[in-house]
């Protein structure tokens, strides 16, 4: 059966609540299709009046981050059932950002992921390489690596409903997309990687996307790519071009 494409926007530290409404608004007719789901990952702040903005759309909510700890005194932190309780449906764990500026690990990744599921919510787990790593020539080790820890004591029905975002640190925010051939090779090392910690089955199902860069002109060639169920879009979430890039065909 054909993976249905998912297409995220990250907004990242952006929008203000009462910008985030009005943004909604601009991209609510833009984004409607039948042939993928559509999620706006937003800032803390911006979940409330953004589920209410969505209501009645195609659009579904996410979250940037969350901790692992279900409550109590974790200053400045949001958990799990904030978040469902909020009306949201998928959460981004381990964003490069947060692992380079919040000292988020492997380990704390993991910990997430398992959090997530427990709560019914969607991770969209995110690895990729430095431009360092790849010019050392072990950016396919590495994302192994990061997905298997990711992915511990995750069960094969949970994998199955993952969403994995494979974003190369070197592509993000900086106009440089991965080529499309790089995008493909490394996607499809992520599907080989599930294959072999669960199954065939699982390794069919789970849908990787590609981010770094991605824009309304290049979304077409990236997402036709076998590997490649969709994108995590930053920078051009923000702007009509999202609607370009959800309705890439
Ligand atoms: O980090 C990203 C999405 O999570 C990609 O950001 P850009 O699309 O702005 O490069």
């Amino acid at each position: 059966m054909a993976r249905r494409k998912i297409i995220a926007g990250n907004w990242k530290m952006n929008m203000t609540p009462t910008e985030a409404a009005a943004l909604v608004e601009t991209l609510k007719p833009l984004v409607k299709t039948e042939e993928a789901d559509v999620v706006f990952c937003v800032p803390a702040i911006d979940i409330i009046p953004v589920v209410k903005a969505c209501e009645g759309t195609n659009i579904a909510v996410g979250a940037e981050n969350m901790y692992f700890e279900e409550k109590g005194a974790f200053t400045g932190e949001i958990s799990p059932s904030m978040l469902t309780d909020a009306g949201v449906k998928y959460v981004i764990i381990g964003h490069s950002e947060r692992r380079e500026y919040f000292a988020e690990t492997d380990e704390t990744v993991n910990k997430k992921v398992l959090k997530a599921f427990e709560h019914g919510l969607t991770p969209i787990i995110c690895c990729g390489e430095t431009l360092t790593q790849r010019e050392q020539g072990i950016t396919l080790d590495l994302i192994r690596k990061q997905v298997k820890i990711a992915f511990q004591n995750v069960t094969a029905d949970q994998a199955k409903t993952a969403v994995i975002a494979y974003e190369p640190i070197w592509a993000i925010g900086t106009g440089k997309t991965a080529t499309t051939e790089q995008a493909e090779e490394v996607c499809a090392a992520i599907r080989a990687c599930i294959g072999e910690v669960y199954d065939e089955a699982t390794a069919e199902a789970i849908r990787i996307q590609y981010g770094g860069s991605v824009n309304a002109g290049n979304a077409a060639e990236l997402f036709a790519q076998k590997d490649i169920d969709g994108g995590l879009v930053g920078g051009a979430s923000l702007k009509a071009d999202f609607g370009k890039i959800v309705n890439y065909k």
